[in-house]
């Protein structure tokens, strides 16, 4: 089933997840570095002092990249490398590593897509309230800008933040990610801050940019666990809660009022003029799609009253997704039933499962990974039958990585990576993925 001309084959990586290397030359640490080094906080303690020691070997990794056929490689910029305190006097030597990677990137013949936040804010800068302090919106578009004069033209997609909900969800509220507060009145104002530093950045490279931006979202379909009214309305709010939130006031310059209700007295009056700044428009949707949720509800528990029961029949990845491609087929038809139709890249899509060790010779015989993607590329073909304007697809992730507060115990990647050596092996589902872009998915 060929893809169109043009459609874009890539895959993912984000700084603090692979780099290594967090304080090298000048750059100042991040909330990350903090959240690691909190004893407790991190399966088996693990940090992104080293992960996969990307920040030297990452011309390695090209090689990697090209070997796969890569025509696109979404990365993040780490924000304390090019700006230690978060805002001030750059890090030349912090810029100078992007610049090397994205000249060896066009080299390669691989277009290089940046974000510019991955959730590793400095945290110089949180310990000036971070995403609770309103001057974080200008913090960032000083950043950004910095970051777009410097790499525009070599690098023609950007987009703001990586999933702002997972940012105010675990970072904020569940407290299960940096910089882990638990705090449901904070998660509101977290989630505004960020979307007005998403609209300042987008204004910044409309003043200087010249090719494409965007912002990247998680998205979560809700099917209610049965027809009862009390699980329907749950799902209405799961909804609201992760999908509308964001899409909402970025593409329709309001709050959806189930969340504003949800929230009650811990949802802030905020200004109009806000609302006019985050619709900002952008040229691209970046969609991260891994699962969907069944809502059952849980009237016990709050401000999300759901309970997640398990599917029958279905198949569980490692961080207890379900597989379910339909989901991501849903979410396509619902973004461009109700946004009108935006650009559209699926900007991470993948799954950890318990792979097997490398075998003799060297290889990793990822079956379920290679099936799952398969599930999942099938899924976009018909998206593009049913009208979605979809413009490409990256993988996640081209290594397997730090998987946050899971540590190394969750593996992602395309490529196989022993943390004792740093040595990569192709996994059996990378030589597939390779096939696939070799066939502009024909193969499938
Ligand atoms: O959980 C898998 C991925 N999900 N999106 C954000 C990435 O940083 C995660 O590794
Ligand atoms: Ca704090």
């Amino acid at each position: 089933m060929a893809f169109p001309d043009g459609f874009l084959w890539g895959a993912a990586t984000a700084a603090y997840q692979i780099e290594g290397s967090p304080l090298a030359d000048g750059a100042g640490a991040s909330i990350w570095h903090r959240f690691c080094h909190t004893p407790g906080l991190v399966h088996g303690g693990d940090t992104g002092d080293v992960a996969c020691d990307h920040y030297r070997r990452w011309p390695e990794d090209i090689a990697l990249m090209r070997r796969l056929g890569l025509q696109s490689y979404r990365f993040s910029i780490a924000w304390g490398r090019v700006l230690p305190q978060g805002t001030g006097t750059a890090n030349s030597a912090g810029l100078d590593f992007y610049e090397r990677l994205v000249d060896q990137l066009l080299e390669a013949g691989i277009a290089p897509n940046a974000t510019l936040y991955h959730w590793d804010l400095p945290a110089a800068l949180d310990d000036r309230g971070g995403w609770l302090n309103r001057d974080s919106a200008d913090w960032f578009a000083e950043y950004a800008d910095l970051v777009f004069r410097r790499l525009d033209g070599r690098v023609k997609m950007w987009t703001t933040l990586n999933e702002p909900w997972v940012v105010m969800d675990g970072g904020y509220l569940s407290g299960a990610l940096a910089p882990g507060h638990r705090n449901l009145f904070e998660a509101p104002i977290v989630a505004h801050n960020l979307l007005r530093a998403h609209g300042k950045a987008v204004q910044a490279y409309r003043a200087s940019g010249a090719h494409r931006i965007g912002l990247v979202v998680n998205l979560e379909p809700k099917y209610p666990a049965s027809d009862a009214p009390q699980d329907r309305v749950a799902t209405r709010r799961a909804h609201a809660y992760m999908n509308r939130h964001f899409m909402d006031p970025v593409f329709r310059g309001r709050y959806d009022a189930v969340l504003v209700r949800m929230f009650g007295a811990a949802w802030p009056a905020f200004p109009a003029s806000d609302l006019d700044l985050i619709r900002t428009p952008i040229d691209f949707l970046g969609i991260n799609y891994y699962t969907r949720n069944v809502v059952r509800d849980d009237a016990g528990r709050f401000p999300l009253p759901v309970e997640r029961p398990v599917q029958r029949g279905a198949t569980y990845t490692e961080t207890g997704w379900e597989v379910f491609p339909q989901g991501l087929l849903d979410t396509l038809n619902w973004v461009r039933t109700r946004y009108g139709n935006p650009p559209v890249y699926i900007t991470e899509n993948g799954a950890a499962f318990d792979d097997p060790p490398v075998a003799q010779g060297g290889a990793v015989h990822d079956a379920l990974r290679t099936d799952y993607l398969r599930q999942h590329l099938r899924v976009l073909h018909r998206a593009i039958a049913e009208g979605c304007d979809l413009r490409g697809y990256y993988a996640w992730s081209l290594l397997d990585n730090l998987e946050w507060a899971h540590g190394y115990s969750k593996r992602f990647g395309l490529v196989h990576v022993d943390y004792r050596n740093q040595r990569r092996t192709l996994k059996d589902s990378g030589a597939w993925y390779a096939r696939v872009i070799a066939s502009n998915g024909q193969c499938l």
